[in-house]
């Protein structure tokens, strides 16, 4: 019998034996349920012991154990079991050996393995107290479940947006005050789009925000922003990518000058209502520079081809714009370095977010700690993405869906700053 069977077969029993003894008062009735009870209490005894076995072997397999090396050979030992919760979900306590951290059990791929042998989905590891830990065994994907953002919009760039829910149930939120750019890949379909336009109608309201940046496909940006003080700040479509070019060299001078004017004695630029924070949107920025790139190139000596200018531009906002308040949100199908202007440009984003995307994808954004993850990644359900960066591990979370288009016009329209506020 495997784990699994044998948890179904006692979460059934101990459902059917919680209420027996509480119908009649006679002595059969008084016995059979003095039966019950006892032959309840040996299921979960056998349960726990029968988990204990489990849990023991499958440290074995994945070395999570030490080997003890004594007069007749050698012994292994493995984390002891405290107390078993039958549950659902069932739990366990386990003590930790000298040198385990509780992150071990979940680290690379352990938190599969011991939970696909435990019969399980996955597994979560809460710190109890000294070295002891509670290991619950989760009987569903804790991200399966979606969440709605609610329309609302922050009242500065200080507070923080609501980007995702963690598989621990932890609302996760990003300030734009926090000193990293945005990068965030997916196939089509993935989620991306959700999560740009959550981040962005939470922003619209923010008087120290302005939401500007190029968009060829005219959906995220442009016209649901018509008549804010965002929209003149926003290219839009493919008839005419030079000016893609020129927003962007624009967003460059500007940086320039406030970097050139930083006060005395501080870093940066403190963002405020007359400095905003300039969040800059690159939406399918690889799109940009094949549009870019497939335009005829200038003749020697006659300037500056387009995509060149695009990629030169983008470069420098990501590298030197954290100082300046700027703010790169940048999205794309892939995040391969020849489609978002090089392996440095790459390298400028802070906090990294992949939605599904090819098994190399994910690894080639968030390093080689992804690489276990990435064959079931490539399979996510949309909504559900990998985060990482701004000393966050990698990790697994759920973004809110805020509704169909319609909705998000109408955030915008809702909260979107108007020039005449
Ligand atoms: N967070 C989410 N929760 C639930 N469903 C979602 C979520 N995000 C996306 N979806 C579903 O997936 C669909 C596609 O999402 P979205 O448009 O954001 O994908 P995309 O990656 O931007 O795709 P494309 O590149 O084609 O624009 C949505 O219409 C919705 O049905």
């Amino acid at each position: 019998m495997t784990a699994l069977e044998h948890t179904r077969r006692l979460e059934h029993r101990s459902g059917r034996t919680r209420g027996p003894g509480a119908h009649g008062s006679g002595l059969f009735a008084r016995l059979r349920a003095e039966c019950a009870r006892r032959e309840y209490e040996a299921s979960v005894l056998a349960f726990a012991a029968s988990l204990k076995a489990v849990f023991r072997e499958a440290c074995t397999g994945i070395a999570l154990c030490q080997y003890v090396h004594v007069a007749a050979g050698v012994t292994i030992r493995t984390p002891r079991v405290g107390e078993v919760r039958l549950g659902p979900p069932t739990s366990f306590t386990v003590e930790l050996m000298a040198g385990q951290e509780p992150a071990d059990f979940t680290k690379g791929e352990n938190g599969a393995r011991l939970a696909h042998t435990l019969g399980a989905h996955g597994l979560r590891v809460e710190p109890v107290a000294g070295r002891w830990v509670r290991i619950h065994l989760l009987d569903h994907d804790p991200l399966r479940d979606g969440f709605t953002l609610p329309s609302l919009s922050v009242a500065s760039g200080i507070e923080p947006v609501i980007i995702g829910r963690t598989e621990d149930g932890l609302t996760l939120g990003h300030a734009l005050t926090e000193p990293g750019h945005l990068g965030v890949q997916g196939q089509n379909g993935s989620g991306k789009t959700q999560l740009a336009e959550g981040i962005l109608t939470q922003l619209a309201a923010a008087p120290d925000v302005l939401i500007t940046g190029s968009d060829i496909t005219g959906l995220l940006l442009g016209r649901p922003w018509d008549g804010t003080v965002h929209r003149p700040h926003q290219v839009t479509g493919t008839q005419d990518i030079a000016a893609h070019a020129a927003l962007l060299e624009d967003l460059v001078a500007e940086m320039d000058r406030r970097l050139a004017t930083i006060p005395p004695r501080q870093d940066k630029i403190a963002p405020d209502a007359v400095t905003p924070t300039k969040f800059v949107v690159l939406e399918e920025f690889p799109g940009l520079l094949r549009a870019a790139d497939g335009l005829p190139r200038p003749k020697r000596g006659e300037g500056v081809p387009v995509g060149d200018r695009i990629r030169t531009a983008v470069l420098r906002l990501l590298s030197e714009g954290r100082k300046a308040a700027f703010r790169v949100l940048m999205l794309a199908q892939r995040f391969e370095a020849t489609a978002v202007g090089g392996g440095y440009a790459r390298d400028q984003f802070a906090l990294r977010i992949s939605f599904r995307v090819p098994a190399d994808s994910l690894e080639m954004l968030h390093g080689v700690d992804a690489r276990p993850l990435g064959q079931e990644h490539a399979n996510a359900a949309p909504g559900v993405a990998y985060l990482s960066g701004l000393g966050r591990d990698c990790q697994r979370i759920r973004v809110p869906y805020l509704g169909d288009y319609g909705e998000y016009c109408d955030r915008i329209a809702a909260h979107g700053r108007r020039a005449h506020r």
